[in-house]
């Protein structure tokens, strides 16, 4: 393991607003989250493959009377979004650290009100579909999580995985489609972003790619 790694992990060990294996919340805070990280009764609200978190803090920023939890598997990068949070004095942004086919770990029933999924990899290979976050599976277990009439939102650079998220979304029985559009920054849905940019939004507007966004709504 690289020293910088190394650091990233002992900061992730020190940090209170890191839930990872081996804390002893990382095995309780099913059903928990309310009482038990945030202590408060606050909708919440997860953001799947948050890479840095940009997104968990943007909101959390705006929605002082929401909760947010960024969840990723990569330990060095959920650490840079606890730093920022604490320093920030964000109470009501958390993190996971755990892979997203395990959420059923960590999240009950209903717990949230909505999920964010900002800029996941698409998985363009066929037989990558099974790791692609908006496949049949991962949109049956996010619909369990979700309150009813709570929301799904995905954001991507991608134009394939932006028609084969439609395309499951409104297969899925689960989720209905009510707001999507190929290009955010020039659609009425603008807004709905909150002027939050995530790195890999950054990057990939750079080169020139439209940001595309869908908002579901869960049946
Ligand atoms: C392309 S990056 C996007 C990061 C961030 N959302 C952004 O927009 O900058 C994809 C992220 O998804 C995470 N990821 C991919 N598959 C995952 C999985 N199955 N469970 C948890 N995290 C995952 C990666 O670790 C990475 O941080």
């Amino acid at each position: 393991m690289t020293r910088r790694k190394m650091h990233y992990y002992r900061f992730n060990g020190d940090a209170e607003n890191v839930i990872e294996a081996g804390k002893p919340l990382y095995s309780q805070i099913r059903g928990n989250w309310n009482e038990s990280f945030f202590n408060n009764p606050n909708p919440i609200i997860l953001e799947l493959a948050c890479g840095k978190g940009e997104y968990s803090i943007g909101l959390g920023k705006v929605f002082s009377d929401k909760n947010f939890i960024g969840m990723d598997i990569k330990g060095d990068r959920i650490a840079r979004g606890s730093a920022v949070a604490s320093e920030m004095g964000l109470s009501n942004v958390g993190f996971l650290r755990a892979g997203i086919r395990y959420a059923r770990e960590f999240f009950e029933q209903h717990e949230l009100s909505e999920i964010w999924l900002v800029h996941p990899d698409p998985q363009v290979r066929d037989r990558d579909e099974n790791k692609r976050l908006t496949n049949p599976d991962f949109l049956n277990m996010y619909a369990d999580f979700i309150r009813p009439g709570g929301m799904f939102h995905l954001k991507t650079d991608s134009d394939f995985l932006y028609d084969y998220s439609l395309d499951m979304l409104g297969k899925s029985g689960r989720f209905c489609v009510v707001e999507h559009t190929a290009d955010l920054y020039q659609s009425h849905l603008v807004g709905e972003h909150h002027g939050v940019q995530t790195h890999y939004e950054h990057i990939f507007t750079k080169k020139g790619y439209s940001i595309k966004y869908i908002k579901a709504k869960l049946l």
